[in-house]
């Protein structure tokens, strides 16, 4: 592995599936150019529009397998039954190398494992929706998973809003205008400190 840049900073948006961070963060991508997302790699087929490279690195599981055994990630996650997400130590450091602050959109367990590993220059936002009902509604809406995918998102999705207190933000993502301008101050305070 190559050595490590001089590091930066690490901007992580965590939530149970559907409460929003996505589209968070991708409205954040547009308005500061000093972000940088980091790509993640899974073992999950692609959806309609998302490419390899820009969504996620679509790795078969014996690729990914192998890039664990390379020591590849900073952390990664068996996040639903059979489907690995994991974040490369080689997207950090090529937007730290830019000069950028990183911006993950990740599940709780490796948001954690990524604030302990980075605890100084890092900010975690907890991404909380409004009810539990509103959260299962917008995963229903988005009409990305079939029955079974969408029963164990919502079963998962439950148990992580237990995680919300234990980040340094929360942000409810209620009204989605009003969450985008918090998002938006919240990301301006953290660049300028
Ligand atoms: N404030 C909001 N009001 C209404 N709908 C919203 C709001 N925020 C996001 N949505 C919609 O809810 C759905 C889930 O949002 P999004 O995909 O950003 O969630 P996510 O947390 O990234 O989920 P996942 O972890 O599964 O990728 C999307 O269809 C999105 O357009
Ligand atoms: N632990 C990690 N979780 C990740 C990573 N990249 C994405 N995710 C999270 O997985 C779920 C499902 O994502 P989806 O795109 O299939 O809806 C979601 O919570 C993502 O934030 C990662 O590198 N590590």
């Amino acid at each position: 592995m190559l050595p490590e840049p001089p590091q930066g900073k690490l901007l992580i948006f965590t939530a149970p599936s559907g409460a929003g961070k996505t589209t968070i963060v991708r409205h954040l991508l547009g308005k500061f150019g000093e972000l940088a997302f980091s790509v993640s790699a899974t073992t999950r087929p692609p959806r309609r529009g998302e490419e390899h490279g820009v969504d996620y690195y679509f790795l078969s599981k014996e690729a990914f397998a192998r890039e664990v055994e390379a020591g590849a990630f900073v952390e990664y996650e068996e996040v639903y039954p059979g489907r690995f997400y994991g974040t490369l130590h080689s997207e950090v450091h090529r937007i730290w190398a830019a000069g950028r602050t990183v911006v993950f959109d990740i599940e709780v367990k490796g948001a954690t494992t990524i604030k302990r590993h980075y605890p100084h220059d890092s900010l975690a936002v907890f991404v909380a929706p409004p009810t539990r009902e509103v959260l299962f509604q917008r995963l229903r809406d988005r009409s990305t998973e079939d029955e079974e995918s969408l029963k164990v998102r919502i079963e998962r999705a439950g148990e992580e809003l237990a995680y919300a207190t234990s980040f340094d933000r929360v942000l409810v993502n209620d009204d989605l205008k009003t969450a985008l301008a918090e998002a938006e101050l919240i990301t301006r305070d953290f660049l300028a400190d």
